[in-house]
């Protein structure tokens, strides 16, 4: 049995506070995942159909109610669909925060070999960041996929395998205006650089400024379904932008980026 209390004359359980934060919990999850993008849209759409529902229902309108309820069954089924890569990625968002997620304390604990690959990873940091202050400096268009989780699904057809270790000098020969691979994206999954002359999804958000080309509409395109953090340098203008989430951050500093990549590549987020 569970104690009930007062207050101001409502009757709760301890349960009903853990019930609400949970919801209040998954809602701000859901809010911060949507922010930005066409779906959040649709789900504000959403809602104002569930406010009608319980709106027309509690006025006792039995057609509307009854319009509304089959909408809602046959909604649910819609929702999983339409919002398919917003749910892997949401998924994959309270994944990182659960007791075996890779930097919690339960995995540091009984897996610390995990932290052997830190070194690998603060090198490569170095690595990315030497390659983008040069192309920034010189003026070298440049896109930057950095995979964290898994695997980022692209169009193989058009771009070119590597599997090479990710070196400043590799990045600016890469990028190099007269070579055959600095159209693109280059793709880097764990401490490898997974192919060159990537095409990337280009992202449709009418918020994005519209002086933006599509080399950043691509690299915020990549991270609206996925956990990858994409990094440009403007052939335009030099400047040095990343997309995360898919909101565009541009003008950063290299010591910005560096916070960046240590904050998804060390610190896990
Ligand atoms: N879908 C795509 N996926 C990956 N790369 C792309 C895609 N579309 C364009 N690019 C890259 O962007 C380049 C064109 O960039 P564009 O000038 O349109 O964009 P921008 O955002 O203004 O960048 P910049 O500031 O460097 O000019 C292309 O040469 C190509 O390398």
């Amino acid at each position: 049995m569970q104690d009930v209390y007062k207050f101001y004359g409502f009757e709760f359980r301890w349960l009903n506070v853990l019930d609400l934060l949970i919801v209040i919990f998954l809602v701000i999850q859901l809010y911060r995942l949507l922010k930005g993008s066409l779906a959040f849209n649709i789900f504000i759409g959403l809602l104002m159909v569930y406010a009608a529902y319980f709106l027309v229902r509690s006025m006792q309108m039995p057609i509307l109610t009854s319009i509304l309820q089959n909408f809602i069954n046959v909604g649910l089924i819609a929702i999983i669909i339409i919002f398919q890569p917003e749910i892997r990625k949401f998924l994959l968002v309270l994944g990182k925060k659960t007791p075996l997620s890779k930097d919690s304390f339960l995995t540091k604990l009984f897996l610390p070999d995990r932290f052997k690959s830190y070194k690998e990873e603060e090198h490569m940091i170095n690595e990315i960041i030497i390659a983008v202050s040069h192309m920034s400096a010189s003026m070298t268009g440049a896109l930057i996929v950095i995979a964290t989780t898994y695997r980022v699904k692209f169009d193989t057809a058009s771009s070119i395998a590597i599997d090479g270790n990710v070196s400043a000098k590799l990045l600016e020969s890469i990028f190099e205006k007269n070579s055959p691979l600095h159209d693109g994206a280059l793709i880097i999954v764990g401490n490898k650089i997974l192919a060159a002359k990537v095409i990337l999804p280009v992202s449709e958000n009418p918020n994005l400024p519209t002086r933006v080309g599509m080399r950043h509409r691509s690299a915020v395109g990549i991270t609206e379904h996925s956990d990858n953090l994409a990094i440009v340098v403007s052939e335009e203008r030099g400047t040095v932008s990343f997309a995360q989430d898919g909101q565009l951050t541009q003008n950063v500093s290299l010591e910005e980026l560096k916070v960046k990549l240590y904050e998804i590549l060390v610190d896990g987020y």
